[in-house]
């Protein structure tokens, strides 16, 4: 068997993703079937040299050979270092992108991938001017279930799509938090949208956008509102409506995302002529979908199916970086840069439409 391309990893800060992603990136591919592709984490960067020697202790079995660095900077100029996967609070994507392109690394950006569309173009113009690979790291497009309901809902077995309800809620106990944690702070991008909105989407893109009867057109509409914490100011529950009527498709997405209560079952609702797909909670990283045919109100057969895999999911996506890089991308086919612009397209409508502005200078393009 020919031997896997192996991708030599940097990663930027220390907090609770950047482990949940290394531990994945350490499963060995061929418990999942991969057998194309492999990781190899070569250093860790962070504000504190300890807290990156703790992360490599911790969450690499201590591998000597893993550089750590008291810095960011130190894993952008490693000339081991292929990719870079950045997994600081959202309003530092734009800048610890920026120097990670300029430094000629591939780049894998947590969600949001910026604080704004300005800041993504601007990134992807980066990007292109040094001919390396960027994606967003939304993980739940490149997980086995996805790919399965996407499979379903274009062959055609249950008709076009016509609507479409998702939510994700997570209960973050706001009155225990500090004003200065991610999720409460305006200038890390707090609140529900930005951290939450990118998965009820993520199933209106891949289930609307993505539709072949879509024809690849934008969203015809965004209508939204938000009801903001008193604590700081940020959006607490987000509602927004996304309408996919530009060409063949007439759909809508019914979307929310909420940080005081836990998510209800089912996460998803896909309503299409001939039956619905529903999506089991946490629509993140689902383990299961029902497939309901309909016969007008009656339904002539059900299936569901159920994935299990060795890891939690957020291998798959480091898997397409690596195949894009192995073969000279510059982006996914999966989750391209089209599909960031229309997902920080809607973000900007929504905070707009919702009066929800970042502190100044907090958007370092606009
Ligand atoms: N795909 C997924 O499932 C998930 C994605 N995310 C995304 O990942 C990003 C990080 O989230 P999460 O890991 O939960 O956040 P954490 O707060 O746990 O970690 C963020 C890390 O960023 C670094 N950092 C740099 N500057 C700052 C700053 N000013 N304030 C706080 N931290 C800073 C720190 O690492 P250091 O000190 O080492 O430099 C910190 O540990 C977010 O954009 C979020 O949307 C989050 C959770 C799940
Ligand atoms: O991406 C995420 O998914 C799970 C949530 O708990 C977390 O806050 C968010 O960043």
């Amino acid at each position: 068997m020919p031997k896997p391309f192996v991708l030599r990893w940097g990663i930027i800060s220390t907090g609770r993703i950047a482990n949940c992603f290394v531990t994945d990136l350490l499963v060995d591919p061929e418990t999942r079937n991969v057998t194309d592709v492999a990781h190899e984490v070569t250093a860790v960067g962070s504000r504190s040299v300890q807290s990156a020697e703790n992360f490599i202790a911790e969450y690499a079995k201590g591998d000597k050979s893993i550089k750590a660095y008291g810095s960011y900077a130190g894993v952008f100029a490693d000339p081991n270092v292929d990719a870079v996967y950045i997994a600081t609070p959202h309003t530092l994507h734009y800048e610890n992108a920026l120097d990670a392109i300029n430094a000629k690394k591939h780049v894998l950006c947590e969600k949001p991938v910026t604080s704004n569309t300005a800041e993504l173009r601007s990134l992807l113009a980066a990007a292109k001017e040094h001919g390396v690979f960027f994606m967003e790291a939304l993980w739940t497009r490149f997980q086995p279930l996805a790919l399965e309901v996407k499979k379903i809902s274009e062959s055609g077995v249950l008709g076009v799509p016509l609507a479409l309800q998702a939510d994700l809620s997570v209960d973050c106990h706001l009155h225990s938090l500090p004003k200065t944690h991610r999720i409460l702070d305006p200038a890390l991008g707090g609140g529900a949208l930005l951290d939450l909105g990118p998965y009820p989407l993520i199933w209106a893109i891949l289930a609307l956008y993505e539709h072949p009867a879509n024809q690849g057109a934008s969203p015809s509409n965004v209508s939204a509102t938000m009801l903001k914490t008193p604590l700081t100011g940020v959006d607490r529950n987000t509602s927004f409506t996304v309408t996919f009527a530009e060409r063949e498709l007439a759909a809508q997405a019914i979307l929310s995302c909420n940080i005081n209560m836990t998510s209800c079952q089912p996460g998803v609702i896909i309503r299409y002529e001939q039956g619905t797909i529903t999506i089991a909670a946490p629509i993140y990283c689902p383990k299961s979908f029902t497939v309901q045919y309909l016969e007008g109100s009656k339904v002539t057969k059900e299936e569901t199916r159920r994935f299990e895999y060795v890891g939690n999911g957020w291998h798959f996506q480091a898997d397409e970086v690596a195949r894009c890089v192995r073969d000279g991308k510059s982006e996914s086919s999966l989750w391209g840069h089209d599909k960031s612009l229309v997902e920080m397209n809607i973000f900007d409508e929504v905070r707009r439409q919702g009066n929800y502005k970042l502190p100044p200078g907090v958007e370092k393009v606009v």
